[in-house]
């Protein structure tokens, strides 16, 4: 097969294979971008690979960094872009399931791409357009299937992340996973315990996103892999209520999160515990709880002003998405984000009274009273029972607050 048009990163890159050819090396771009240039989606990272050794490599250009010298990756600069090139290589060792303990660099394309984990990421493209596939990988993506390289038991023991890639790229890609991959992930589940969470986590995440997150999950939970995921240990993802929901979307980091807690039955500190668990950035936890907090309020007890008035315009539109999600309305995606926006005030210091306008003239000693007058206030001014003005707000003050507490005294 022989592409028509490189997309406009490769463009970019073709200086450098061709200066690496003329020098009388081979050169291609490899990994995932070819894989997703075939399918017609964009491209992010610009992988290239060839038999000069890194030394060599560092000879011909002049500006060079050594990023992963010792795994053959050098990156290469170029009109303010860098390239990552990295040597042919053979991989070896292995013995934490993830790393391999060496790595030999070799001359031949077919050596390098045999290591790698799938045949739709083991396809290199020729500068000309031509795509060099020896292990049938355009064949599987044009059926829709991820296949290991090789022997399956090898890539998985190897590398056991390759067993959630493998269901994160099944769900991305709307593939199916074919059989002794699938078979082989089951015989190896086990080594997930092995992996760094915080590796797990942007697979998992990146699963969840994918268009057959529900796919994704089910081969989690039907190859075990769900049992040995670290930060899933100890929780069970109950299928049958993921199954309900109409569309899984999530569609960000925060969502994922707020739906995974909400079929787990996670209560909020539970919530933290778990996300932390996942080394989660603290600022997603934050969000996540808040949008779990409208899902939970949607299906339990409706969701009140005072709720959105804690909430960001952001977590406001989760929430609603993961409540959406789950089979629990509103019906309008919007309804939430209207009642906030129509909320007289945001934020506490949009109100018209303050802590030192109570003391003042309302007469108010300092201490607990006023915090707990102003919350009063402020909840009346956001059910809209009150305007937002500094006179109506102390008359309310002066009439219904202190005047009741004066007669609850008096009792
Ligand atoms: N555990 C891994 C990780 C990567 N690779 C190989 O290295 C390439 C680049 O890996 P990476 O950039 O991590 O992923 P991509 O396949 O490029 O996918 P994406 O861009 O979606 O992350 C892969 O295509 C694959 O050939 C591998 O064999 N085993």
């Amino acid at each position: 097969m022989r592409l028509a048009q490189l997309p406009r990163e490769f463009v970019g890159a073709q200086p450098i294979l061709t200066t690496l050819e003329a020098a009388g090396y081979e050169a291609y771009f490899v990994g995932g971008s070819v894989r997703d240039t075939i399918l017609g989606k964009p491209i992010h990272d610009v992988d290239i690979a060839t038999s000069a050794y890194p030394e060599e490599v560092k000879a011909l250009f002049k500006r060079t960094v050594d990023t992963g010298i010792e795994h053959g990756t050098v990156m290469i600069l170029d009109h303010g872009t860098g390239y990552e090139t990295t040597t042919f290589r053979t991989e070896s060792g292995y013995q934490d399931y993830r790393r391999p303990d060496k790595v030999t660099f070799v001359r031949h394309l077919e050596d390098d791409l045999k290591r790698r984990d799938f045949t739709i990421n083991a396809l290199a493209l020729r500068q000309d357009g031509e795509v060099i596939d020896l292990f049938d990988g355009l064949s599987d993506l044009k059926a829709g299937i991820i296949r290991a390289v090789g022997d399956p038991e090898a890539r998985f023991g190897e590398d056991a992340l390759r067993m959630m890639r493998a269901v994160r790229f099944a769900s991305q890609l709307n593939f199916k996973i074919e059989d002794k991959t699938l078979a082989a992930i089951h015989t190896h589940a086990h080594l997930l315990s092995q992996i760094a969470v915080e590796r797990i986590h942007d697979e998992f995440v990146r699963m969840m996103l994918g268009k057959a997150a529900y796919r994704g999950l089910s081969m989690m939970i039907q190859t075990t892999l769900a049992d040995y995921c670290p930060g899933l240990v100890g929780h069970t993802i109950d299928l049958s209520t993921i199954a309900t929901v109409p569309a899984l979307a999530p569609k960000d980091e925060v969502e994922v999160w707020a739906m995974v807690a909400f079929h787990l039955g996670l209560s909020y500190p539970d919530t933290v515990e778990f996300l932390q668990a996942w080394k989660t950035a603290n600022h997603i936890i934050k969000a996540a709880n808040q949008a779990l907090h409208l899902a939970y309020a949607q299906q339990y007890h409706g969701v009140t002003k005072q709720l959105l008035f804690a909430m960001t315009p952001d977590t406001i539109a989760a929430g609603t998405n993961v409540a959406r999600m789950s089979g629990y309305g509103p019906d309008d995606p919007n309804e939430w984000l209207r009642v906030y926006n129509e909320l007289p005030i945001k934020d506490s210091h949009d109100l018209a009274l303050s802590g030192a306008d109570l003391i003042k003239k309302a007469g108010l000693t300092p201490g607990p009273a006023v915090g707990e007058t102003l919350q009063k206030v402020q909840n009346a001014v956001i059910d809209g029972e009150l305007n937002n003005e500094a006179a109506e707000l102390l008359k309310y003050v002066q009439d219904k607050i202190l005047a009741k507490n004066d007669t609850s005294t008096k009792k």
